[in-house]
């Protein structure tokens, strides 16, 4: 870990697990991980550290304790909705926005972190905790996990990511409407089934050995090639075809440069070792 990279946080638990992985633990377990205003702002500042971090290539976001996370701290939504004190109405609207935005870029950080984010949920994944997992690149979960698009059943429509980030994940709309309509629980077998998760695990040590195997592979990959990799599909999921050709083409006027390429050819053809990529 860099010595000037503080990793030390009140409600997350940050480890170097070797190879360049790290992971990231949500870390109220007697709370099942319950989300406060405070370990919101620490998701940010730690994806925006990790971001720039070149010892860090890969990341697994997991829980600590009996389940990932079981959602917003309810208490703090029904305190921060009273915590806006203007009467004025275009003046309170803009302080809810302020806040909105500030939570709002919290979770982005954990996209636009260059380095891929493996979510490893087992349990519950409720509310706002669905908002982070679908922030992540990668997502995986234990078979007893059970997740629910909640907002509705507290009255809210969620600005936090998850109505705006699960139709470029899960092709079924009928589905997804369905699931935020009701705030239904539903379990693994139907989030692997509709495309949520990628895998599914008998137990939470199947289940972190292989998000651990997976950042291991992903992270003696080229980082230069890893981050592109991140940054390209990101990119291209928001795009037209013809837009993210042309945006791949340009990051590779500099990227393409890399001596990695020559490196891995070499590696490739003479049958030899994966080549020890340096940082970046
Ligand atoms: C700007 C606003 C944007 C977004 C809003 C998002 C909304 C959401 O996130 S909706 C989801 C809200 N969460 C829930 O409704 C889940 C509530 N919790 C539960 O249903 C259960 O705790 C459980 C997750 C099913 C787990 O059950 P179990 O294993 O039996 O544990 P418990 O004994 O119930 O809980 C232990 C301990 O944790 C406290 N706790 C759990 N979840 C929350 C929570 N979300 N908020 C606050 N506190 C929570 C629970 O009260 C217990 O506390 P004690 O002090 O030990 O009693």
């Amino acid at each position: 870990m860099r010595p000037d990279m503080a990793y030390s946080y009140k409600f997350l638990l940050v480890k170097e697990i070797g190879d360049g992985v790290f992971n990231v633990q949500l870390n109220r377990p007697e709370k099942r991980n319950a989300i406060n205003l405070e370990i919101w702002d620490e998701i940010g500042d730690v994806f925006s550290k990790l971001d720039t971090d070149c010892n860090c290539r890969a990341v697994i976001l997991s829980g600590n304790g009996k389940a990932f996370s079981s959602g917003i701290e309810v208490q703090s939504l029904a305190e921060g909705l009273t915590t806006f004190e203007e009467d004025d109405v275009a003046r309170k609207g803009r302080q809810i926005l302020r806040f909105a935005n500030r939570m709002e870029r919290s979770f982005t950080m954990i996209e636009k972190c260059c380095k891929p984010v493996i979510a490893a949920m087992h349990t519950y994944c409720l509310g706002i905790a669905m908002d982070i997992s679908t922030a992540c690149t990668i997502r995986y979960c234990t078979k007893d996990t059970e997740f629910s698009v909640k907002e509705v059943a507290l009255g809210l429509a969620s600005d936090m990511g998850v109505l705006n980030r699960l139709p470029k994940i899960v092709g079924n709309h009928s589905w997804i409407y369905e699931a935020a309509l009701t705030g239904r629980h539903f379990r693994a077998n139907e989030a692997l089934q509709q495309g949520l998760v990628s895998r599914v695990f008998d137990s939470y040590d199947d289940l972190m050995a292989a998000a651990k195997e997976t950042a291991k592979v992903i992270a003696t990959n080229s980082p230069v090639a890893v981050q592109g990799v991140k940054i390209v599909l990101n990119y291209a999921r928001d795009h037209p075809v013809d837009d993210s050709l042309r945006y791949v083409a340009l990051w590779n006027m500099s990227q393409g440069q890399t001596n990695d390429i020559a490196e891995s050819a070499v590696a490739l053809m003479t049958k030899g070792p994966k080549p020890i990529y340096a940082k970046l």
